[in-house]
């Protein structure tokens, strides 16, 4: 409708979607994920993942784009289990693009996720790594995606006992389950996952391209095979889709299984840890051929309570002045004060400080996986203090790599 000089408006405007229109998002962002689902399809991701906050972005009262902030709970460094929006599928339609849509969308999004009070942080994987530190989410960790020819051989000395089984199980399954729910209390960056999101990984929707199971006492594979005979022979890739241990054992059994199956060339995984413990147990430690890139993007939403959320390797002070364009409840400057056991508080104070940085760069920090000084050496992030700086380093970092090793 034009305005009152006569123009039409173009605006973008974002606002929460109710339950009729989220159907309505749903075709709006497969269209601009080049999906065409089915009826069954559709029916079944809107009967599991319905009743989550979706937003939609419209343009004269036309539904452009949107996104979902799906309520989950993740694993801060300490074991410390703590709520996250998780954004997903943010779609704007190829038509209305660059002109603000997504940046009317986040907004929403994070403005209703702090007035919530539910979730002082928000995470995503990002399409593409350029769109989203603009919105002050910084990389917090990181994944290699590795490739190991078939049979490839372990160190000397590293024994496997032989207790993987061959099977067929449902999303339910308490195989999975238990080890799943022991590892992912543990692991800093792992989801906790309920049955929508059992079935959502294990492909419960195509029944033409089921995964296989490899099943161990303290762990569980998934994995899936691409059949492949040239002229030389078998030549199959096994593509990993997830594999949890429990207990050393469990893991080196397994990865032994997956390496050990005949006709199979390679096996792939697109997301481990960058510290993947095969990585050390292969003898040629050059076969995996790991390719690093940004895995799980963290929005520090409430700082204050963000930084409480998790604990600490060691008890430190310090001061942060921190900038953030888009919360601008964040921004001022805030004393850190880790106690002996690890937990902390944050309040905000007129103190000099000891760090200056963006919001995006606490966000990359939060999980322990990030090094203060790898920001700094950037020049994202101001030293002022550097013995505060080294001090709130070490009490950062976490002992392994953090990784999300869930696509969401
Ligand atoms: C968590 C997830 O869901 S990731 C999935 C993201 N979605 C997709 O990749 C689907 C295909 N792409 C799209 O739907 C759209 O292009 C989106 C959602 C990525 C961007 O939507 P737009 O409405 O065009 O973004 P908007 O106009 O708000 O742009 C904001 C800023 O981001 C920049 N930007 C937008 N897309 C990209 C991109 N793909 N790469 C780099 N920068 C980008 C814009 O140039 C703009 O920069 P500025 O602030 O300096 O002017």
């Amino acid at each position: 409708m034009p305005d009152s000089t006569g123009r039409a408006d173009d605006r973008l405007v974002a606002r929460r979607l109710d339950a009729d229109e989220i159907a309505d998002f749903h075709d709006v962002a497969a269209a601009v994920f080049f999906n065409r689902p089915g009826p069954q399809e559709r029916r079944r991701y809107l009967d599991r993942f319905g009743s989550e906050r979706f937003h939609g972005v419209f343009h004269r009262e036309r539904l452009v784009g949107g996104g979902g902030a799906f309520a989950r709970t993740i694993t801060l460094p300490g074991e410390r289990q703590c709520p996250a929006a998780a954004m997903t599928g943010m779609s704007i339609t190829a038509t209305h693009r660059r002109r603000g849509g997504l940046t009317a969308l986040v907004r929403a999004q994070l403005d209703e996720t702090y007035r919530r009070g539910e979730q002082p942080i928000s995470i995503l994987l990002a399409s593409e790594s350029g769109i989203y530190r603009r919105f002050g989410y910084g990389i917090a960790t990181r994944q290699a995606r590795i490739r190991v020819p078939g049979r490839a051989a372990f160190r000397p000395g590293l024994d496997t006992d032989g207790l993987v089984d061959e099977v067929e199980c449902a999303p339910d399954d308490p195989r999975l389950l238990l080890p799943y729910t022991e590892v992912s209390a543990q692991r800093t960056g792992w989801l906790q996952r309920d049955h929508r999101h059992w079935a959502q990984i294990l492909g419960a929707d195509a029944p033409d391209d089921p995964p296989r199971f490899a099943v161990h006492p303290q762990g569980y594979a998934v994995y899936r095979v691409a059949p492949a005979f040239n002229d030389l022979g078998a030549a199959c890739t096994v593509t990993v889709v997830e594999l949890v241990a429990a207990t050393p054992q469990a893991y080196r059994s397994l990865w032994r299984h997956l390496l050990d199956l005949d006709l199979v060339a390679e096996i792939a995984v697109d997301s481990v840890a960058p510290d993947e413990p095969l990585l050390d147990l292969l003898s040629d430690l050059r076969a995996p051929r790991p390719q690093l890139s940004d895995n799980l993007w963290v929005r520090v939403v409430d700082l204050e309570r963000a930084l409480g959320a998790r604990r600490y390797a060691r008890p430190v002070e310090a001061v942060l002045e921190v900038t953030d364009r888009l919360c601008p409840w964040n921004q001022g400057r805030w004393r850190l004060r880790v106690e002996s056991d690890g937990t902390a508080n944050a309040h905000p104070v007129t103190a000099a400080p000891h760090l200056r940085m963006d919001i995006a760069d606490l966000g990359a920090l939060l999980l322990g996986g990030t090094r203060l000084g790898t920001l700094a050496a950037a020049g994202t992030v101001d030293i002022v203090d550097r013995g505060v700086a080294r001090d709130l380093s070490a009490a950062f970092l976490e002992d392994r790599e953090p990784h999300c090793p869930e696509i969401f």
